[in-house]
This record gives structure tokens, sequence and C-alpha cells, in this order.
């Protein structure tokens, strides 16, 4: 469905500075129907990515193809194609406030020539779709931030699109708004097969709705695959950083300082994956009696459906009957000390 092979893109830096490196060597496939986060931190080059999709950028180096389109050699028509293919919403909606929810939402209809006849009940059904129907004659400074949103899908779906971009379209929302408008992002997939790539820096929104996640840190993908495998073990730092900060399961360094005072064992971090994982780690806590075990720290949280996190134990006892327990625990699960 989208396909970035090589991609580069250099921006010509500010005054007296060098130029900027927003992407750096992308290569990545986003199959049709699926629903794909791409996370990291300010200045990864996420929406310069989000742009490229629509040709609203062009890569310096490399291609973008987005079903089947060349985005660098298109022309007038194939761009208008293009951009009736590739739905887009913001962080900050892009309403016109000069129009009501009707306007807004029947204006790429407009553009891409539809008739008065058939524009209206396209938009009614949209504004039915959304949820907003009672809203059509209102104007977007009338609205909350998430009915204004829920106007932006509406106007991103308007020509059927096989593919709907958000950069950071949920980033101006409270959490509760938040959650509605990931619910209807995921109706708009499951209902109307959209394709949904979903630029964010929010590893809830990520965990909450993306089948799989790419990873972004300096221009470039560091880190790729199913939402559960790359946050259930991440490998890069920045990867870590994510979740960590969402799951909180393990202790910061004051923490774990604190901990030491008060517990006089050994500090053992134990990773939480899959049901068996878990089992196992039960089994040999029950299984080594002759160490005293504490429970100290953690979280588990669901990632895609399966438990996430760790558990932070404090190990008292012999110190070579804590080393087999500890040799044994690390044989079903992941195990670290903390530093
Ligand atoms: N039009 C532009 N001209 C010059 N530099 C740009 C331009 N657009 C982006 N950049 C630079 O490219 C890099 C990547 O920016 P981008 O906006 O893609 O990152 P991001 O991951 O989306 O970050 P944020 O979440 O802060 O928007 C940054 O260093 C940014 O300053």
């Amino acid at each position: 469905m989208i396909s970035f092979r090589e991609v580069g893109k250099t921006f010509p830096g500010p005054k007296g500075a060098g130029p900027v490196r927003a992407l750096d060597g992308v290569d990545l496939e986003i199959e049709e129907g699926s629903i794909t986060g791409v996370i990291g931190w300010s200045g990864a080059g996420k929406s310069t990515l989000a742009r490229l999709v629509n040709a609203l950028a062009l890569p310096t180096e490399g291609e973008v193809w987005v079903r089947g389109h060349h985005t660098s050699s298109l022309g007038e028509r194939g761009l208008r194609e293009l951009r009736g293919e590739v739905g887009m919403i913001f962080q900050q909606f892009g309403l016109l406030s000069s129009r009501t929810v009707t306007g807004n939402v029947a204006y790429p209809l407009r553009i891409a020539g539809w008739s008065r006849e058939r524009r209206g009940p396209r938009v009614t059904e949209l504004l039915e779709f959304v949820g907003l129907a009672d809203k059509a004659r209102q104007y977007p400074a009338r609205l909350s931030g998430g009915q204004k949103q829920r106007v932006g899908i509406a106007r991103a779906l308007a020509t059927s699109p096989s593919v709907l971009v958000a950069d950071e379209a949920t980033s101006a929302l409270d959490p509760e708004t938040t959650r509605e408008v990931l619910a209807l992002l995921r109706r708009v997939n499951r209902e109307l097969g959209t394709t949904i790539l979903v630029i964010t820096h929010e590893m809830e929104v990520v965990s909450s709705l993306c089948d799989r996640v790419v990873v972004m840190a300096d221009g470039r993908v560091i880190e790729e695959g199913t939402v559960h495998a790359v946050f259930s073990a991440p490998r890069e730092d920045a990867t870590r950083r994510f979740v960590q900060g969402a799951l909180r399961d393990r202790p910061g360094p004051e923490t774990v300082a604190r901990l030491r005072r008060r517990f006089p064992g050994r500090l053992v971090t134990v990773g939480v994956g899959d049901d068996g994982e878990q089992e196992a780690v039960t089994d040999a806590l029950a299984a080594h009696r002759d160490v005293r075990t504490v429970i100290v720290y953690g979280g588990i949280s669901e990632l895609a459906e399966r438990p996430v996190g760790s558990i932070t134990y404090a190990l008292e006892g012999d110190p070579a009957a804590v080393d087999a327990l500890v040799a044994d625990l690390a044989a079903h699960a992941r195990v670290e000390e903390p530093a």
C-alpha cells in the first residue's frame, strides 16, 4: 500500500547553519488494511514522513510509492488522484472557521468536482458515521476539541481514501476524548478497511490502536514490528524510554536507593511476558523456599491484548541460594538487576 525505499529528506538549514537531515535512509512497507504507528521524540522526522505520503513534500533521495503512484513523478492529474487516496487529520484540526460543519466536510468533495446533489447525501452519511449528524449547521467555534476532530475525520474520509494519515491527531485532546477519537479511528479501519498511519509521540496511542509500530530517531527507523514484539522487548534506548514512560513498571534510581535501604535482599527485576513465562516464574519462586521473596515494585499492562511489564523482587537468603534462584528465573524470563 505504502512503500518507502531508501528515502532521505534534507532541508536547507537556517542561515549560517548546515542543512537539516530530516529523514535518512528510511525503508518501510505499510500493508493494506493495517494500522501502523510511527512514534518518536520531537524532531525525529515523523511529520516529514507523514507529509511525503500525500506528496505535500517530496523526498530528496529515494522513492515513496502509494498504491502504485510514485509520488515524485506525478503530473497534476496524478497528484489529484493521490490526494484523493490519502486523507489527513491534524493536531489542530485544520477546520475552516467561516464554514459550518457541513461546509467543512463538503469542501474536499467540491474540490473533487462533486455536484451539489451528490454532496448532500454523502455529507449526511459521513456525519452519521462520526456521530455528528445533529451538529451539521454549527460552526467549528461552537464544538469541543473531540467534536472538531470528528469533523476532521469526516472531512478526511469524504472522498473514500484508502489511506488515512493522522498526524498527532489526539495530542490536543484530554485522555477521555482521546479514547473516543481512537475508537472512531478503529471503526474507520474495521468497517471501511482504511489503512491508517498514526504519527504520535504518545505510546498509549500506539498501544491501544495500532497493530504495528515504527520507532524513529534522528530521521531513521530504529525499530519496527508488531506493537507487542517491539514494546515487550525494546532493543533501542529511545524505545525503552517510551515503554518506561507509559508502563512505569521499573523503579528509577531514587526509588532503587530507597528500596535498598528498606529491604536487605538483592533486588531483581523480572520481565512479564506471555502467560507461560509468568507461570514458570511463579514455579521458580515456589521451588526456592530457602529464599525469602518480597515484591517491592512493578507493573503489568496489556499491549495488543497480551501482558507486558515487570516485577521487582527483593530476594533475601544465603547468597548461593539467591544465586540459584536468579539463575532459575533467568532461564524462563528476562532478569535485570537495577543499577
Ligand atoms: N520545512 C522545513 N524546513 C527546515 N527544516 C525542517 C522543515 N521541516 C522539518 N524540518 C526539520 O526536520 C527535522 C524533523 O522534523 P519533523 O517535524 O519531521 O519531526 P517530528 O518527529 O515530526 O517532530 P515534532 O513532533 O516536533 O513535529 C527537525 O529537525 C525539523 O526542524
